[in-house]
């Protein structure tokens, strides 16, 4: 089976909400695609959708070509955390992951294997209600790795976790995409995904708002911005200027110039005789280039709220 998420066109209301408007995007095989969008930007609707567990008003998701509902044997198509605190209390961690298996005619020792995986043999024996949010992310993780599919989806899976569980389930999600699974995994912080995702889709307001790789985003995001340090800034400024570039000043021995590579800044200032003493490309974070993306999704749901009060 392939190992693919395919969105196309996907439609969902709730009375006057449209959660999720006319949404298309492909997770691939191979490497972790980061979902994020700002909160109530449509991700657990689309998730939701491409589960099976709401059904949509247009449009459709297929996991390896197939609608979940049509999946046999599902848990070894796509295993997915929606919800991490969807585990019964009472219910001690290996043998709600012990009923799973059994219901879906997958072998027991399966159940060890996956603890392993999500490291959580010295929980194992304990009861889920008294898991903290990290180890009921690490259960849910299990969970989804029980029939060992070629497709993983998790809503918001390092959302609470310290430092080093956020390390963890990145390097998690990276050894399952390596072995060349499609893993989806959403966000509504750049910052969580920043060295962990290779691909985004990026929504807001229910609408796609981009669909790139990691590399080309931070690329388009950092510009062609260049900073420079010199002593001598209103030669260096009237030098660039007359060369075509936008130039202003960002501190007593400091330009930012746009317009021009470095290597056009750099030759620039030899030919003039202007000294410099640094010279970097500047290089935009995630954090920056979703800032950017997501700006005007932000404004309206601010705005939005604001007339609802
Ligand atoms: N069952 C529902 N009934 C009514 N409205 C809903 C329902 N589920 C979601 N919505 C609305 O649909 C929109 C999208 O919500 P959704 O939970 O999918 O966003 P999200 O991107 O997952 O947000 P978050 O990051 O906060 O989890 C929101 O406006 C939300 O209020």
């Amino acid at each position: 089976m392939e190992a693919t998420i395919e969105v196309r066109a996907l439609r969902k209301t709730y009375g006057p909400t449209v959660a999720v408007d006319d949404l298309s995007f492909t997770v691939a095989p191979g490497q972790v695609t980061g979902f994020v969008g700002p909160n109530g930007a449509g991700k657990s609707t689309t998730m939701r959708m491409i589960m099976g567990l709401d059904r949509p008003d247009g449009g459709s998701a297929l996991i390896g070509g197939k609608p979940y509902r049509s999946l046999r044997a599902p848990l070894c198509r796509i295993g997915a955390m929606l919800d991490a605190s969807a585990v019964h209390p009472a219910r001690r961690a290996r043998d709600h992951l012990r009923w799973l298996a059994q219901a879906n005619g997958l072998p027991a020792r399966r159940v060890d294997e996956v603890i392993d995986l999500a490291g959580l043999a010295s929980a194992a024996g304990r009861r889920a209600g008294g898991f903290s949010l990290g180890m009921r992310q690490r259960l849910g993780i299990a969970a989804a790795l029980l029939g060992d599919p070629p497709v993983l989806m998790f809503d918001e899976p390092v959302n609470g976790l310290d430092p080093e569980g956020i390390t963890w389930i990145r390097a998690l999600l990276r050894s399952l995409a390596a072995e060349g699974r499609a893993v989806l995994m959403s966000s509504h912080l750049m910052s969580e995904l920043e060295g962990g995702a290779d691909h985004l889709v990026v929504i807001g307001r229910g609408r796609l708002i981009a669909d790139t790789a990691v590399g080309e985003l931070l690329k388009a995001a950092s510009g062609d911005r260049v900073e420079l340090r010199t002593a001598q800034r209103q030669d260096a400024m009237a030098v660039l200027a007359r060369a075509g570039a936008t130039v202003s000043a960002s501190g007593p021995d400091e330009v930012t110039v746009a317009g021009l590579t470095a290597e056009r800044v750099i030759a620039a200032l030899n030919g003039a005789g202007v000294g410099f003493t640094g010279i970097s490309e500047h290089r935009a974070t995630l954090e920056e280039a979703y800032m950017e993306l997501t700006r005007d999704a932000v404004e309206f749901q601010g705005v939005a709220g604001r007339e609802a009060r």
